[in-house]
């Protein structure tokens, strides 16, 4: 009945797409409106394709009421709920509810289909039935759970919806406001919750969010493939992927570095950097400069040029809009020079030789000495000085120039190249530092905003007109006309939003966005400077922060997430955290246990929540010994994770891993495997990566708990 009334659905938004295609031509503002509707219809039918798999998978049977069906979306008949969305208050039993706390549901039924067919049942019983059924068979409520865990891992995360447990229940709907920091061990599902909590957020406060957008940042671009499919099989667009390497609209951040050197340019420390390194290009001309301009030789040294630089410092503006001010300045300088040697009246204290009334020194007026400024400042000699002492900078030219001369020796670079990861924080951080002389772009807005007014004044004009002639004249002013309700410039507001494009899509192309919610998922590699570009984000600090102290791989990560949030909010942020591991096995996470049982600080093992009775191995040989383990692993999605300065030699010696998570066997670093999962791993001279980086054991951590079945541990035999 569920998907009968899905096909109808579908059928209904697929027809009003094609009624909007089938309308041509109209105003552009029709065309623009008619745009938006049908991108509408297309999300919506989108989200309906995307529910086809597992569209029901609960259900739940009230001590007394009707059952309630749980699914992925909400399907309503005027008279009841026939499916009710997940996320729905009415739902939330479906994922709390115990035998003690049963929230008044009887049973809870966990409903297993493929395609459209259903393939099983588990049921629980809860509340004050549960001993008795407990007395009569064992509860199979952990079997959907279990189920899920044990499937073959893809390449692409799954959602969670139908098992997800109570405490990332809690987490999902905990409120949007403020930051909320969930701390968890590998597995404990931090990357589902996140990705569930966003859908969640998008449902509850659609409104807003959907005009904002909501921004998930993760570590790279591989682990935004891998959980790219979560939110749209939740039926959710409307949500930014980005790695903090993608937020400078324009910038492709490529370009690798080491470690160490991304470790510094994330350092706050860069802020003082970058600061200094503007004012340095503020500049004074340190002996005189000669300018030639038409006849004249003038001349300008520091103490002309310091009063300018002064006022232009001191007006508190950013460094391309405090340009004018300098600009100014010494363009007064000049014109004075100028006008000195052609103006100069030489007898102005007698012009008529007969001790007549004096005049003025200089018989040029305010008039002459503007026209003078407009000329200099059109002067293709004075522009280059001027730009040589106060150029106007983009954030690229800016820290192309500071790496091109910077003394700081791990810091220098020729121009040229291209960006690493690194350098977008200080990009953004620049930007905010040089300000954009953005004149150009606001005249721009508002001839459109004039435009979309006058439009929407048009609109007004022919329904007042169309309500005076429908209306009897001494009723009509009692009638509240259209105009009354709205002003036209409200009106034209509209129109406005009506032709923009979804929040996501804007925002990827707009460095000044502020989102509703950001998401930071893997939240412990963050730098500080890469925190305050996510502040910048998000000023209502609504936020999720996503990660694991104890895997901390970069060497400008966090230690602890109150000396990391300190600075934008106090101490007003929420912790919660997870503490079962839904992905490594018991066997596997004893064994990770052992080999790191010496680190200092001690780590916090999350308690597996399966066991499969296979031990990890342990194997000593040369590559081609490799190679015949990758070989024997058995069916799903291998990876090999090997330290850096292994990788060379394996990707030699078996060509055949890739690089894409899709293809069944892949070769990673750790930091490549951050975040990932797969069947089996191979894991390679697990002591070369911990003695790799001064974060060794957090990499080793990240190593040991990246698989759902098997673990090999494979160290290159002598020679
Ligand atoms: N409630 C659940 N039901 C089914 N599967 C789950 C559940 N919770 C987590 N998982 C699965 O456990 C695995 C690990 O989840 P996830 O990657 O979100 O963990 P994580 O805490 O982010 O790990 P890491 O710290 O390694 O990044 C995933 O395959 C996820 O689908």
């Amino acid at each position: 009945m569920l998907y009968h009334r899905l096909d109808e659905m579908r059928d209904r938004v697929r027809d009003h797409l094609a009624g909007q295609w089938r309308q041509a031509g109209g105003t552009p503002q029709a065309r623009s409106q008619r745009d938006t509707a049908a991108r509408g219809y297309a999300e919506r039918l989108a989200r309906y394709e995307a529910v086809e798999q597992g569209l029901c998978f609960g259900r739940l049977d009230p001590c007394d009421g009707a059952p309630l069906h749980i699914g992925r979306i909400g399907i309503h008949d005027p008279e009841r709920p026939l499916l009710v969305d997940w996320r729905a208050a009415a739902a939330r039993p479906f994922y709390v509810a115990t035998a003690v706390t049963s929230y008044g549901i009887s049973r809870r039924r966990h409903i297993r289909t493929r395609g459209r067919t259903v393939t099983g049942l588990d049921d629980e019983i809860l509340g004050a039935d549960a001993a008795a059924a407990a007395a009569g068979g064992p509860l199979v409520g952990e079997a959907a759970l279990i189920a899920a865990l044990d499937t073959h891992r893809t390449g692409r995360m799954r959602d969670i919806v139908e098992t997800i447990q109570a405490e990332q229940d809690r987490v999902i709907r905990s409120a949007a406001g403020g930051v909320l920091v969930v701390q968890g061990g590998p597995g404990t599902g931090k990357t589902a919750v996140a990705l569930h909590r966003a859908a969640y957020l998008l449902y509850t406060y659609r409104e807003q969010l959907s005009a904002r957008g909501v921004l998930i940042i993760g570590p790279n671009p591989t682990f935004l493939r891998y959980i790219s499919q979560v939110l749209p099989s939740l039926a959710e667009t409307g949500v930014l992927l980005a790695t903090p390497g993608d937020l400078f609209p324009g910038v492709v951040a490529r370009r690798t570095e080491p470690a160490e050197v991304a470790e510094v340019k994330g350092r706050a420390e860069m802020v003082d950097f970058l600061v200094q390194g503007l004012r340095d290009r503020q500049r004074v001309p340190l002996t005189p400069i000669e300018i030639e301009v038409d006849r004249h030789v003038l001349r300008l040294d520091r103490y002309d040029c310091e009063p300018a630089r002064r006022r232009a410092r001191d007006s508190g503006l950013l460094h391309n809009l405090a340009r004018p001010i300098f600009v100014a300045g010494v363009l007064d300088v000049l014109a004075a020079q100028i006008a000195e040697r052609i103006g100069d009246d030489p007898f102005w204290d007698d012009p008529l030789g007969e001790d007549d009334a004096p005049g003025t020194p200089n018989v040029l007026d305010d008039a002459d000495l503007a026209d003078l400024r407009a000329d200099l400042a059109a002067d293709p000699a004075v522009r280059a000085v001027l730009d040589d002492l106060w150029p106007v900078l983009t954030p690229e030219e800016f820290l192309t120039g500071l790496y091109a001369t910077t003394t700081r020796a791990e810091l220098r670079r020729a121009p040229g190249g291209g960006w690493t990861p690194a350098d977008v924080p200080l990009l953004d951080e620049a930007a905010e530092l040089l300000g954009e002389d953005d004149r150009a772009a606001r005249a721009r807005e508002e001839r459109r905003r004039r435009r979309r007014l006058e439009y929407a004044q048009g609109v007004l004009d022919i329904s007042a007109g169309s309500k005076s002639y429908e209306a009897e004249d001494d009723v009509e002013a009692e009638i509240p006309n259209v105009a009354d309700v709205m002003e036209a410039e409200m009106l034209a507001e509209r129109y406005a939003d009506r032709e923009s494009l979804p929040a996501a899509e804007r925002a990827a192309a707009d460095r000044s966005w502020a989102f509703g919610h950001v998401i930071v998922d893997e939240a412990q590699e963050i730098s500080p400077m890469a925190w305050r570009l996510l502040m910048r984000r998000c000023p209502s600090r609504s936020m999720t922060v996503v990660g694991d102290l104890a895997q901390t791989g970069s060497l400008g990560g966090c230690v602890s997430w109150g000396q990391v949030l300190s600075p934008y909010v106090a101490d007003r942020w929420r912790l919660a955290e997870l503490t079962v591991s839904y992905r490594t096995p018991a066997e596997i996470m004893a064994y990770a246990g052992r080999l790191l049982a010496d680190a200092d600080p001690p780590i916090d093992l999350p308690r597996p929540v399966r066991s499969t009775g296979v031990e990890p191995r342990e194997e000593v040989g040369d590559a081609a010994r490799l190679a015949e383990l990758v070989g024997e692993a058995g069916a799903g999605s291998l990876a090999v994770i090997v330290p850096r300065g292994r990788r060379a030699k394996v990707a030699a010696a078996l060509p055949g891993l890739g690089q894409d998570l899709e293809e069944p066997a892949v070769l990673l670093t750790v930091t490549q495997a951050k975040g990932l999962e797969f069947d089996t791993v191979v894991l390679v001279d697990p002591e070369l990566i911990r003695a790799e980086s001064p974060r060794g054991v957090s990499d080793l951590y990240v190593a040991l708990t990246r698989a759902t079945q098997r673990l090999t541990v494979f160290r290159f035999g002598p020679g």
